[in-house]
């Protein structure tokens, strides 16, 4: 059995981590931490993992993460990378959801998370938690920066169209346009996500330059094999899961003739958990409520030279804690969909 460790039990991925890693046979969940609820049983703060998590939260001093054969982190930006080097010499995986290990510049970590790396040392070995692009990489990799939630979506949207150098769309003009629920900003009290100020009201946010856009140009460049520029603008939605992306791209006179419902089907017909849907849908947030599934939609309106993608995921699974599990998954050589098959909930 893989011993698993979670730091950060307390927040929305880290309670998704618990029930899905609950019904992961492969797993036990060795270490829960909390800083303010130590001592209290996981299953007493979240009533949902009664009968299926039977462990109490220790704080991260008290927790015993050095036996563990791997060690999540679900935690602000800065934790992991504080911790990381040692476990890793302790001979533990670590897989943080946070940002620390996810932009390969220093710099640039610095820039848009306003705090220093302190392990600088370890980004060029970190390997993109994105296991449809990195699969091979993950599978040997003791440190994983897991993508962020609305960079899964942008990513895998424009993955067949960019890939491997491919002339199909301009790759200066390209456009994200995407809405998340409220749970993207996690469990902690904010004004911007209390129910008076989020609910039956729909805005747009970090139009100025969100976090997010460097590691979507970062990504998208090492899947093109050269650099892709792309205007993102992230909007909060009165939903309590889900991401919806709405991508943009303008077709290049060389690729006026690509069939891109046919290339979207072929490039991900062996993936376990991305959905091309028929010609002409419009996919919805509640057809991945709960699960690892994200599912596309590719238009091209009267035939002409813009393509469209529609994009949804639920936040806290594929765009979290789910891909987290997917990698974990190939890490210690399990099947893909283990602990992951899980039909969404709907309504
Ligand atoms: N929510 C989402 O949809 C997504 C989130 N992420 C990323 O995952 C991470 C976790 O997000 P989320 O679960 O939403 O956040 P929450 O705010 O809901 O939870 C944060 C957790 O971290 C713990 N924590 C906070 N500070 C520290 C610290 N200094 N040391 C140890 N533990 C700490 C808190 O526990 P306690 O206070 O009890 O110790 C809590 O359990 C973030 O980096 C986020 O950016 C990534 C993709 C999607
Ligand atoms: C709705 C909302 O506030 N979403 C968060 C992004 C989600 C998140 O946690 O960011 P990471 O994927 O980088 O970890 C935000 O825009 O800051």
């Amino acid at each position: 059995m893989i011993k698993v460790g979670i730091v950060g039990g307390t927040g929305y991925t880290g309670v998704e981590l618990l029930r899905l890693l609950s019904r992961h046979q492969e797993v036990t969940i060795q270490a829960v931490t909390s800083r303010k609820e130590a001592g209290m049983k996981v299953s007493e703060m979240f009533p949902s993992l009664r009968g299926f998590v039977d462990v109490a939260f220790s704080t991260p001093e008290d927790a015993d993460l050095k036996s563990c054969d791997v060690v999540f982190f679900a935690t602000p930006h800065g934790v992991a990378m504080a911790q990381a080097p040692e476990l890793l010499a302790a001979g533990v995986k670590v897989i943080d959801l946070a940002a620390d290990f996810r932009l390969k510049d220093p710099a640039e970590f610095q820039k848009w998370y306003a705090m220093e790396h302190t392990c600088p040392e370890l980004l060029a070995e970190a390997v993109y938690g994105l296991a449809e692009v990195n699969r091979e990489a993950i599978a040997s990799a003791r440190l994983i920066g897991m993508a962020g939630c609305y960079p899964t979506s942008v990513q895998l949207g424009l993955l067949p169209v960019l890939e491997g150098g491919r002339q199909l769309v301009e790759t200066d003009t390209l456009i994200a346009d995407c809405k998340s629920g409220v749970s993207g900003a996690g469990r902690k009290a904010e004004v911007g996500t209390l129910f008076a100020e989020a609910g039956d009201n729909f805005k747009a946010y970090g139009v100025k330059g969100h976090r997010h856009s460097p590691e979507i140009n970062q990504g998208l460049s090492a899947i093109h094999g050269a650099p892709v520029s792309l205007t993102f603008v992230p909007h909060l939605t009165p939903l309590i899961r889900g991401i919806h992306s709405t991508i943009y791209a303008r077709i290049k006179p060389e690729g006026r003739d690509t069939d891109f419902q046919k290339l979207f089907e072929e490039r991900f017909a062996g993936e376990a958990f991305v959905d091309v849907m028929p010609a002409g849908s419009t996919p919805e947030t509640r057809s991945v409520r709960g699960s690892n599934m994200v599912r596309i939609a590719v238009h091209r309106p009267g035939n002409g030279d813009l393509l469209i993608i529609l994009v949804v995921e639920d936040n806290l699974v594929k765009g979290a804690s789910g891909q987290a599990v997917q990698v974990m998954n190939l890490m210690f050589g399990l099947p893909e969909r283990q602990g992951l098959d899980v039909v969404p909930l709907l309504p």
